[in-house]
């Protein structure tokens, strides 16, 4: 993952997880987390639907820096690629999809939750990684441990992150930023409730910038 591309992930603060029931869905719940002031979605290949929202999305909201989440499979990167994905994230990390990867030409954010993959990644020139499933893998405190030794590498926790505890992981310097699903709720979604979104993403907006003047 190139420096611009970390800086516009670090500048947006919170990467919203989105699995879609449909891409026109995928499209207004961009708008309203553009509306809220976040302009970066990952939207994963876990629903049928994950490709056509990457599809519509970068098509129709240009201002949104589109991520593919879920991405297992090596053919999986030139079908987001094609499709206008600007980045790829995965759960982990393997030596194929980093091949994967290179071969598309995209930046790719791996998952990794111990210090051995760490290190495999680290063996493929990757230092921005996601630390996934971050509550659940040890939180703040393996975060804290992982950045001993491995001093040069950044961080996207994700995975039980959420308002409660958005401040305490963006406060920790190998955090580049942090994603969830919290800011798009299932049931929002499925309601197409767009303004609690918007709102819910001006909240999280609002956080990440008094965090980052304090
Ligand atoms: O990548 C997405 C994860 O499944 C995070 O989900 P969560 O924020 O609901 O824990
Ligand atoms: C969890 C995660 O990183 C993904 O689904 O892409």
């Amino acid at each position: 993952m190139s420096d611009i591309h970390i800086e516009r992930m670090k500048a947006c603060g919170v990467i919203p997880v989105v699995s879609v029931p449909d891409a026109a869905a995928a499209v207004s719940l961009a708008r309203a987390l553009l509306d809220g002031g976040i302009d970066v979605i990952e939207l994963t290949l876990r629903t049928e639907a994950g490709l056509a929202a990457i599809e519509a999305v970068a098509r129709e909201c240009p201002q949104m820096f589109v991520i593919a989440g879920t991405v297992v499979q090596p053919a999986q990167f030139a079908q987001v690629r094609d499709a206008g994905a600007k980045a790829v994230v995965s759960p982990g990390f393997s030596e194929t999809l980093d091949d994967a990867a290179k071969a598309a030409g995209l930046p790719w954010l791996p998952g990794v939750a111990t210090a051995s993959e760490v290190m495999r990644a680290g063996e493929r020139g990757r230092t921005a990684l996601k630390f996934f499933p971050a509550e659940q893998a040890g939180g703040i405190a393996m975060i804290k441990a992982l950045a001993g030794p491995f001093p040069k590498v950044v961080f996207c926790p994700t995975g039980g992150v959420n308002t409660a505890n958005l401040g305490d992981y963006l406060s920790q310097k190998m955090v580049m930023c942090v994603g969830g699903t919290w800011l798009t709720p299932p049931a929002a979604v499925s309601a197409g409730d767009w303004a609690a979104i918007r709102d819910e993403a001006a909240k999280a907006r609002r956080r990440v910038d008094e965090l980052r003047a304090a």
